[in-house]
């Protein structure tokens, strides 16, 4: 399958799923370049939540397709997407509290390295320098989120604030090609949102393509470089954030 090379890492095609009578996700298409931010808004219960469950996924569709680099991925699981580079991160934090933040990412790293860690077994000499290497790398991401300080303090010692963030520097270790955020910023105070939006430009600017649910319209409006907006299940507008705040579509479902 061929269908999405080139500069394209996601394409949803015509992603629907019901329960029961409801259409959550109604016929949703679109696409997220590599090097870009993609944001989904929309109102409460518009279907976001169902729609990147169906991308990770952890929610089959109904009907529809999911291709990620240009496979189809519609009916992997979310261990064989994240081991193809489609990482997502959950609106809970779910580290373990009693680790180091830098041992909380070193977890990220195993997300991907499967078949690399049996080789290292029969090794010692590589399972050294494998720790270094990955003990080298943790520490290089929590500096470039801002936790370069914190990073041998548990992760209990942490604020909500910087556990978010420690969430975001263990999703980079598992090294994704697309990385799926959930309202990154609910939670944030005003110095933590503004970090976390220069920390998603330079993660889309080194390379990894960016999708993320988020309600803060500012973070939306300053890191997205391409918005879907959904309501009631299916897509109402697409286009770059400045086109978007003055879609009439848009204004209607938000005031509506
Ligand atoms: N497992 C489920 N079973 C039944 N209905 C569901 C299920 N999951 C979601 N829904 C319904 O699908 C619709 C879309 O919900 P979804 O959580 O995707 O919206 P959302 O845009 O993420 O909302 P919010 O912004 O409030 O998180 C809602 O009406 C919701 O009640």
């Amino acid at each position: 399958m061929t269908a999405t090379a080139g500069s394209v890492c996601l394409e949803v095609r015509d992603a629907t799923r019901s329960f029961g009578g409801l259409v959550a996700v109604n016929a949703v298409s679109f696409q997220v370049a590599r090097h870009s931010v993609t944001a989904v808004i929309g109102p409460n219960g518009a279907g976001k939540t169902t729609l990147f469950n169906l991308i990770s996924g952890a929610v089959p569709p109904s009907s529809g397709r999911v291709l990620f680099e240009g496979t189809d991925v519609t009916h992997e699981a979310p261990e064989a997407k994240a081991a193809r580079g489609l990482i997502r991160t959950f609106q809970l934090v779910k580290l373990f509290p009693e680790l180091s933040a830098v041992e909380n990412v070193k977890v990220g790293f195993h997300l991907r390295s499967r078949g690399g860690l049996l080789a290292a077994l029969l090794r010692p000499r590589a399972i050294r320098d494998m720790e270094a290497a990955i003990e080298d790398r943790a520490r290089a991401l929590l500096h470039l989120v801002g936790l370069g300080s914190a990073a041998d303090l548990p992760a209990a010692a942490l604020s909500y604030g910087q556990g978010r963030l420690l969430e975001v520097a263990r999703a980079l270790a598992a090294q994704p090609k697309l990385l799926m955020l959930d309202e990154p910023a609910a939670g944030l105070n005003g110095d933590e949102t503004a970090r976390l939006a220069s920390l998603i430009r330079d993660i889309a600017e080194d390379g990894t393509a960016v999708l993320l649910i988020e309600h803060d319209m500012h973070l939306v409006m300053n890191t997205a470089d391409e918005v879907v907006v959904v309501d009631f299940g299916r897509k109402i507008a697409q286009g770059a954030p400045d086109r978007i705040r003055q879609d009439p579509a848009v204004i209607a479902a938000y005031l509506g």
